[in-house]
């Protein structure tokens, strides 16, 4: 949404307004297990602290968002954990707002696929209740660095981030929400704020990592024509907001623009990328309990996913949820297992005093009962496996539809602030957006009818297999008046045994399940590695040209891993990868001659020119009589 300074509508309640809009929504999401964040943008002056922070008498949304969290989890049971820290980007400087003696710190990326941020170091505060937590941010405010300026009195010169991690624990399942609140520095221009000095210097800093975030922006919402890479590492902004903007997280942006004429360019700016902001599309993880017994964790993907990684993870999810099925069939007959056996070690009748009793039931007919009981269960089981991961799809499809819907609302400006009733289909689609929510509708109580009838169907299938297994206890019971107990031990130790092969053989389609899915991984991150080979190498062959060109000296270690480098590219140019798949990439390198070694160490290994070719000795004087080794695929000069 975009909030306007200086409207002539009356401040009162507008704040409270703003917060509903934008924040309410997400503090209950982040209750609920989802990661979200809130961040103002817009040019110095128009308003980001006093939205994201307010004054006393009108408090801003961190306010109102910690007191809105500890208002819905007081009693709650188990009690939620919630967990604070504060810290401001300045100067391209991280410090801790809860602690500022602790100096910089230090930015770093996890090892997991999300390459989430973290910072070394930061304080996290754990708060109990709501005085306290006011009373943490009370002290991270004072700390923050306000200067004046020409354009605002109290200027922010730098972006502060508060962060609140929600956990509640449960018997077997712990749930986490992070809510990030980001107020950013204005962008300005020298000619308004008239900043000199170290005021310069900020802006500077600050304008820079604000185009930094453009740049993300821009490239995450596919405007341009230009690849879709999303450079992050610009500015530590966007390294922090990585997973905000792109990640598993909701994310909402409130734009500040000015009415005053001289701000018409900073206010188009906003505009501009709040209209580009809106068009990403984040995926958004949610916690999903289908059974009692079995909980998941899944992302559900939506149509713009930024990263190609949807069908990676909807398989990931797949697999886990199929193998989990297979473990619950195994522990189901492993339970049988335990009772028969244990059935089979209490004492039965001696086989005379049996025989006396025997009725007529034949043994071969009771045993084939049994046998077909047992099949019975085992049909039932597998029916309800396929029960269940329909129903998963069906959730997963449901998110989907659900996402495409969201992201129509956010884009009318309505998000967290869902219409009560459906577009009205008889009017029909106004434009090529709105027939795709219609769809999305109709394809959602699509969806939902068939929940509905595999939610039913699981239900009897359920009721089956009960029957089923009381009917296989009934026929066991009944051993001991129909059999002799040797006859009894043998049946039990048949069914036993047909217990033990199922279990096994369960188990061993749940391993070739995780072997395939394995293979497929490893195949997907090779070719991952071969598109990110010939990056690199297009990058490198681009920056040696520029090296070449400008005769720029090269250090010795340089030279040294180009020399590794060139080796690493030989041994692979002749093998394939364990996958069996050739290393296309390299297809294109020459071989490497011998007694490459070049006199004039300072200077790099000509490049290959469509006009030249490999071995064909000195372009010019300082060049080596024999070629030197090529280390990288031939330039195409445009
Ligand atoms: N909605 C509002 N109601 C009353 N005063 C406001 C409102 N919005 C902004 N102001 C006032 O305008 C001045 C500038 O606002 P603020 O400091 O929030 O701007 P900013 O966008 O954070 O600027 P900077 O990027 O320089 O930090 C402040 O004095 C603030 O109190």
């Amino acid at each position: 949404m975009v909030t306007q300074q200086g409207s002539a509508r009356p401040w009162r309640g507008r704040a409270e307004q703003v917060y509903d809009l934008t924040t309410r929504g997400l503090v209950r999401d982040v209750l609920l297990g989802f990661n979200a964040t809130v961040f103002a943008y817009g040019a110095t002056g128009a308003g980001k602290t006093h939205t994201m922070v307010g004054t006393a008498a009108e408090p801003g949304i961190m306010v109102r968002a910690l007191n809105d969290l500890f208002t819905s989890i007081a009693g709650n049971e188990p009690p939620h954990q919630v967990k604070l820290s504060y810290l401001e980007l300045y100067n391209e400087n991280i410090r801790d707002l809860l602690n500022p003696s602790a100096g910089f710190l230090e930015l770093r990326e996890d090892s997991g696929p999300l390459r989430s941020p973290t910072v070394s170091g930061l304080t996290e505060i754990e708060a109990t209740s709501i005085s306290e937590v006011m009373g943490l941010l009370l002290r991270g405010n004072k700390e923050r660095t306000v200067e004046p300026t020409a354009a605002n009195r109290t200027s922010s010169r730098s972006h502060a981030l508060l962060s609140v991690t929600v956990t509640q624990s449960e018997a077997d399942e712990k749930r986490t929400g992070r809510l990030y609140m980001l107020d950013l520095a204005g962008s300005e221009r020298a000619s308004v704020t008239k900043n000199r000095g170290k005021r310069l210097v900020e802006g500077a800093h600050i304008n820079r990592s604000l185009l930094a975030l453009g740049n993300v922006i821009n490239a995450l919402s596919g405007a341009g024509s230009g690849s879709r890479y999303v450079n992050y590492r610009d500015s530590k902004l966007t390294r922090l907001l990585r997973n905000a903007l792109s990640g598993n997280c909701r994310t909402v942006m409130i734009g500040h623009v000015s009415p005053a004429a001289a701000h018409r360019d900073e206010t188009r700016n906003t505009l501009v990328y709040a209209s580009r902001a809106s068009r990403i599309s984040n995926k958004v993880g949610f916690l999903k309990i289908v059974s009692p017994n079995l909980q998941f964790r899944f992302q559900a993907c939506n149509c713009g996913d930024n990263f190609g990684n949807s069908q990676v993870e909807k398989n990931e999810l797949e697999v886990n949820w199929q193998v989990t099925q297979y473990r619950d069939m195994i522990s189901d007959l492993r339970g049988e297992i335990g009772r028969l056996k244990s059935k089979l070690d209490t004492e039965r009748p001696s086989s005379a005093d049996v025989r006396a009793r025997a009725s007529g039931t034949p043994v071969k007919q009771l045993r084939e009962q049994i046998i077909a009981t047992f099949r019975e269960q085992m049909k039932l089981r597998r029916r309800l496996m396929d029960i269940d991961g329909h129903l998963m799809s069906l959730g997963v499809e449901a998110e989907r539809q659900h996402q495409i819907i969201s992201h129509w609302e956010a884009r009318k400006s309505k998000l967290y602030n869902r219409p009560t009733s459906r577009p009205n289909t008889s009017a029909g689609a106004e434009n090529g957006t709105e027939s795709t929510v219609h769809e999305a509708w109709s394809e959602l109580s699509y969806i939902e009818r068939e929940q509905e009838r595999y939610v039913a169907l699981r239900s009897s299938t359920l009721r089956e297999l009960e029957e089923c297994r009381e009917k296989a206890i009934g026929l066991e019971n009944d051993l001991p008046e129909q059999l002799d107990s040797d006859t009894e031990r043998e049946m039990l130790s048949l069914l036993i045994r047909v217990h033990e092969l199922e279990a096994d053989k369960v188990a061993l389609h749940g391993e070739r399940l995780v072997e395939s899915h394995e293979l497929r991984r490893r195949a997907d991150m090779l070719q991952r590695f071969h598109r990110q080979q010939r990056l690199t190498d297009e990058i490198i062959t681009r920056q040696r040209h520029i090296i070449e060109e400008g005769k720029i000296q090269l250090p010795m270690d340089l030279l040294e891993l180009y020399t590794l480098y060139q080796q690493e590219i030989h041994a692979t140019t002749f093998s394939t990868d364990t996958a069996g798949i050739p290393y296309s990439a390299y297809d294109t390198l020459p071989p490497i001659k011998e007694g490459s070694s070049s006199s004039n160490d300072w200077e790099l290994p000509r490049l290959q020119t469509a006009s030249s070719s490999y071995g064909q000795g000195a372009r010019n004087s300082r060049t080596p009589p024999t070629p030197p080794p090529v280390l990288f695929p031939p330039i195409h000069r445009t």
